[in-house]
C-alpha cells in the first residue's frame, strides 16, 4: 500500500509529521514515496507541481498532503503560485468530489463559535464539487475602452459536473440520516439554476432522501443559527469552499477539519484519493511548533478508511483524537497550550 506524502509549506510539514507518525505506529505494510509541491516545490524545481511529483502521485494509492501558499510567491503568475499545486492535483487526477465532515467531538461544545446548547448538535457533511466552477473557469485581465484594468473569472457548470457531485451527495445522505440540503445562488446565477434542476432530476431516482435547497446566504446564516438541521450538503467549488472554513468554527476550530477528495480511479486497495486538512499553510503560525495536527491526522484516518479500505484502524485513529480532545490536550487554536508534537504524541500514546 503507498502512500504518497506531500507535505507542502508553511505549517503543512508540520502537521504531515505528526499524521505520518501515527500511519506509521499502525502494523500496516504501508511504504511512503515523498514529493515536492507548493513554493518549497517552486523553489527546488522552479514549479508548483513539478513532473517527478505528478509521477508520484500516479505510481501512489492514495496521497496525503499537507497545505501550499507561501506569500514569497504571492505575485507570481498565478500559474506558478503554490495554490497551483494542489488546484492541478485536484483536476489532474479528476478528485471532484470534495467530502468535508464537520462533526462536534465530545467536548468541544465550549470551544465552538456556538453557544454549546446549538454547538452540541452538530454532526454534517459537505459535499464540495472539486473540478469546477469559477476556480477552472476562463480567466485573466484585460483593459477596458476606457484604459481601466479588469478582472475576470468564469463561472461555469455542464449538466454531467452537478449530475455526478448530486449522485455522490444523494448517496452519502442514503448511507446517513436520509436528508440533503444543496446550496446555490438560483435566485441569480444561471450556473446556479442549472445546478439547482439537475439536482432535482437526480433526486428522482431517490425517493428514500429528502431533498431541500437554499441559497447560499441564507445557508451561511442557518449554519450558525441551526447545524443540526444539516445532515448533508451539497454545493459548487466556491460555496463549499467558504461554507466549510465556516462550519469549522462552528465545531471549534478549523484545525480539527479533515477532507477527502475523491474520484473515479479505482486502485487495487480501494478508491484513490488525496487527503488533506481544510486549513491552508497559515503562514502566520508557521514554524512555530503551534499548529493543530488533528485535521491532518483525520485526513490520514480518512485515507485509511477510502483509500485502503482499512475501515478498523480508521476508527482507532478517530477514537484516538477523540480521546485526546477529551482529555483536554488541546492547542491554542482550542484554548489549550499543547504544541504540534505534543498533540502528536496524545493521539499515539492513546492509539
Ligand atoms: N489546500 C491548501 O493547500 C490551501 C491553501 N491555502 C493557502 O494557505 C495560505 C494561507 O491562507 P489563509 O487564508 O491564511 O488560511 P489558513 O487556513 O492557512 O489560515 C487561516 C487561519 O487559521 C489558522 N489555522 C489554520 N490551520 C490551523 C491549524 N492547523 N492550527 C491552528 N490554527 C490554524 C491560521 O493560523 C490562520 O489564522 C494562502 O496562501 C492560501 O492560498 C488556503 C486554503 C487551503
Ligand atoms: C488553495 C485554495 C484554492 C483551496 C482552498 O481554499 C480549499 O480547498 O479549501
Ligand atoms: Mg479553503
Amino acid at each position: 500500500m503507498k502512500i504518497a506524502v506531500f507535505a507542502g509549506d508553511g505549517i503543512g510539514p508540520e502537521v504531515t509529521e505528526q499524521a505520518v507518525r501515527v500511519l506509521q505506529h499502525l502494523p500496516l505494510p504501508l511504504s511512503l514515496l515523498v514529493g515536492d509541491v507548493g513554493g518549497y516545490a517552486y523553489q527546488r524545481h522552479g514549479h508548483p507541481l513539478p513532473e517527478e511529483t505528478l509521477a508520484c502521485a500516479a505510481e501512489a494509492d492514495a496521497i496525503l498532503f499537507g497545505a501550499v501558499g507561501d506569500p514569497r510567491y504571492d505575485q507570481l503568475d498565478r500559474h506558478l503560485r503554490p495554490e497551483q499545486a494542489v488546484l492541478g492535483l485536484r483536476k489532474a487526477l479528476g478528485l471532484f468530489a470534495n467530502l468535508r465532515p464537520a462533526k462536534m467531538f465530545g467536548g468541544m461544545e465550549s470551544a465552538s463559535a456556538l453557544k454549546p446548547a446549538i454547538a452540541g448538535a452538530i454532526d454534517l457533511l459537505i459535499v464540495r464539487e472539486l473540478n469546477g466552477d469559477i476556480y477552472f473557469g476562463k480567466k485573466g485581465t484585460e483593459r477596458t475602452a476606457s484604459g481601466l484594468r479588469r478582472g475576470y473569472d468564469v463561472m461555469s457548470y455542464d449538466e454531467s459536473e452537478v449530475r455526478r457531485i448530486a449522485i455522490i451527495g444523494f448517496e452519502a445522505a442514503r448511507k446517513r440520516q436520509g436528508r440533503l440540503c444543496s446550496i446555490d445562488k438560483a435566485n441569480v446565477l444561471e450556473t446556479s439554476q442549472l445546478w439547482r434542476d439537475v439536482v432535482i432530476e437526480t433526486g428522482q431516482d431517490y425517493p428514500d432522501v429528502t431533498l431541500s435547497h437554499l441559497y447560499v446566504d441564507n445557508a451561511a446564516m442557518q449554519l450558525v443559527r441551526d447545524p443540526g438541521q444539516f445532515d448533508v450538503i451539497v454545493t459548487g467549488n466556491l460555496f463549499g469552499d467558504i461554507l466549510s472554513d465556516q462550519a469549522s468554527m462552528c465545531v471549534g476550530s478549523i484545525g480539527l477539519l479533515a477532507s477527502a477528495s475523491l474520484g473515479e480511479r479505482a486502485t487495487e486497495h480501494g478508491t484513490f484519493g488525496l487527503y488533506e486538512p481544510i486549513h491552508g499553510s497559515a503562514p502566520d503560525i508557521a514554524g512555530m511548533g503551534i499548529a493543530n495536527p488533528l485535521a491532518a491526522i483525520l485526513s490520514a484516518a480518512d485515507l485509511l478508511r477510502h483509500s485502503l479500505r482499512q475501515a478498523a484502524a480508521a476508527d482507532q485513529v478517530e477514537r484516538a483524537v477523540a480521546a485526546t480532545l477529551r482529555d483536554g490536550v488541546l492547542g491554542r487554536d482550542l484554548g489549550g497550550d499543547a504544541s504540534t508534537s505534543q498533540i502528536g504524541d496524545a493521539v499515539l500514546e492513546r492509539l
